[in-house]
């Protein structure tokens, strides 16, 4: 099977490109790199060109996540591994790789959710270090949908797309992109519509968590959930909505898992207090907003 780098970046889609802009610099603290001739705006946390894409939308939700192979040769098994398990990998045009500043890349759709997933191995390397304005945000962490079946798409991850389940809660799960060693990157919540829950920043001590809570208490940004303590990966969190409603999250600390002789996954219980060792309750606003972006899974099922 193919091995992944990282979970690279996420495409959302926004209904006014310029208030989420200013939300996504000076409130998350990611660095804006360029809004093009189309109104996309592209922002990063590391020496990538993008780790968020903002699209202009009528309809706010997350449009696709991208995850970065480990090299060219990785890449190419993959679309291998795809095309033989009829997952219909479609190439993105030289012009639209152009525009994103990578190199091969090519999407299938998730047949289970209709989210779009892309794989690339290079992306444009930028000269400048990322400057931190207020948040040690290490990296982008994770994405996590809501899904109706939630069998079927933790089965399309681990089967088809090599992820390992690093923690069972109930029938949800947290997956990791192998052999990649973050507790997750991705994780399967289950759920009466398939949606975004929520879009994660690592973020390097505890101050940037504190930090965090007293700059959206001093502004009119929702608070969604904690600060508080999840029991899977042990990261201590804190949860705000961005323009759109959509659910952010700052989380310092995460179990990590070596390549090889990793523990085995967990059945962890179902209570408050695995989400929240903490005691924290979320507010009614918590992973409420954000639709997946319709595309035709040209998969059989
Ligand atoms: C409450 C959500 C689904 C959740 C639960 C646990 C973790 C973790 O262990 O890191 C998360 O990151 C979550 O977002
Ligand atoms: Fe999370």
């Amino acid at each position: 099977m193919f091995r992944y780098k990282k979970i690279g970046y996420v495409a959302l889609n926004v209904s006014d490109v310029e208030k989420s802009t200013e939300f996504y610099d000076q409130m998350v603290g990611l660095q804006h790199v360029e809004t093009n001739e189309k109104g996309i705006s592209f922002f990063r946390c590391s020496n990538d060109h993008h780790n968020l894409i903002l699209y202009p939308s009528q309809e706010p939700g997350i449009k696709r996540v991208g995850f970065q192979l480990e090299n060219d040769k990785q890449l190419e098994l993959a679309y291998q591994e795809f095309v033989k398990n009829g997952l219909n990998p479609r190439e993105v045009s030289q012009e639209e790789q152009k525009e994103l500043k990578q190199g091969r890349t090519f999407r299938i759709v998730e047949p289970n959710t209709g989210l779009e997933l892309e794989f690339y191995s290079k992306m444009m390397h930028m000269i400048k270090n990322f400057v931190p304005k207020h948040t040690k945000i290490q990296r982008l962490g994770h994405v996590v949908l809501n899904t109706v079946d939630v069998d079927s798409t933790i089965k399309f991850f681990t089967e088809q797309l090599n992820f390992i389940v690093s923690d069972h809660l109930g029938e949800n799960a947290w997956l990791r992109c192998f052999p990649n060693p973050y507790h997750h990157s991705f994780a399967l919540i289950k759920n009466t519509e398939n949606k975004l829950h929520h879009v994660n920043f690592m973020v390097e001590d505890i101050d940037d968590i504190g930090i965090a809570r007293n700059r959206v208490l001093n502004s009119d940004v929702p608070i969604a959930f904690g600060p508080g303590r999840h029991e899977p990966s042990e990261s201590i969190f804190f949860y705000f909505l961005d323009p759109d409603g959509m659910t952010m999250e700052y989380s310092f600390g995460m179990e990590e898992f070596p390549e090889e002789n990793a523990r085995d996954a967990r059945l962890l219980e179902p209570s408050p207090w695995t989400l929240d060792r903490w005691g924290g309750k979320p507010s009614p606003e918590f992973a409420s907003k954000g639709k997946i972006e319709e595309k035709l899974s040209l998969i059989e099922k």
